[in-house]
């Protein structure tokens, strides 16, 4: 299942960042910069962004940090972190990130290193979600903050219905005029599967978050899950 997920993202990294834009009219950016906010970065902390993919989050992270900060990006795929690399040399971001392909469900860092941490849709991704807060709330530092920002599905069915729609009729058949059909249908079965807010809420304070909050966006379709550690 890991093998077949990296694959994916592998698979769409040419096109990756060209269909985020088309497919939420731009609005990705606004949901991105949110998570940056609650995730309460600030100059001259140390940060990460898991499931980094190309590299987004760990831009605005490095450009909220300052040149005193330091900013980490961790994904599996290689193709996205090329792409996440050449994006940081061309934009110069202060400070340079470090890029990391590793598994997030083990990532390579001590216990209580980091002020503040990001994730953008990568926890729907990850084949063990529980383990993937564990990992999480170990090395954030006491009183450190993240913010998960992801697909959600809406509690109102007509919304839900919307969402299904737009994934069924917009986006799988564009992603197919690129050859990319199955890696776009894929979200579809990933959402089905992805535990509401209030049950990420629920498994954010089994493994130990002090608070967790889930915060709905764009008519509850998105969401971003804000984690403190005590
Ligand atoms: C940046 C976005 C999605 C990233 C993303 C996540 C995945 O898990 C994938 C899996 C497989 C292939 C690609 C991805 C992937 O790109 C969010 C924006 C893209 C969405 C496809 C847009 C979905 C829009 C919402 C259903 C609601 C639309 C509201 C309005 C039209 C803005
Ligand atoms: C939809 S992309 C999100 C990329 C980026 N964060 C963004 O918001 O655009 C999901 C990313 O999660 C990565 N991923 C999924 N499972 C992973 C794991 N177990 N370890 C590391 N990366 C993983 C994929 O390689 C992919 O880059």
């Amino acid at each position: 299942m890991t093998q077949e997920i990296r694959a994916i993202f592998d698979r769409i990294a040419p096109v990756y960042d060209q269909l985020n834009n088309w497919f939420s009219l731009g609005q990705h950016h606004i949901w991105k910069e949110m998570a940056i906010k609650w995730s309460a970065a600030k100059p001259g902390d140390t940060c990460l962004d898991l499931c980094c993919g190309s590299g987004d989050l760990a831009l605005r992270l490095a450009r909220r940090v300052g040149s005193k900060g330091i900013v980490y990006g961790v994904d599996f795929s290689p193709n996205l972190l090329a792409t996440a690399k050449e994006r940081s040399q061309r934009q110069y971001p202060q400070p340079a990130i470090s890029w990391i392909e590793a598994d997030v469900l083990n990532l390579p860092f001590e216990d209580n290193q980091f002020d503040a941490a990001t994730m953008g849709y990568g926890l729907r991704n990850v084949t063990d979600i529980r383990r993937s807060l564990q990992e999480l709330h170990r090395v954030l530092k006491s009183g450190a903050k993240a913010a998960i920002l992801d697909f959600h599905r809406p509690a109102n069915p007509q919304i839900r219905a919307f969402q299904q729609w737009y994934l069924d009729n917009i986006v799988v058949p564009m992603a197919e005029r690129m050859g990319l059909k199955e890696e776009y249908a894929y979200i579809s079965p990933s959402l089905d599967r992805f535990p509401t807010g209030k049950e990420q809420v629920k498994l954010a304070r089994e493994v130990g978050f002090a608070s967790a909050t889930h915060y709905p966006l764009v008519n509850d379709m998105m969401g971003v899950l804000v984690l403190s550690k005590l």
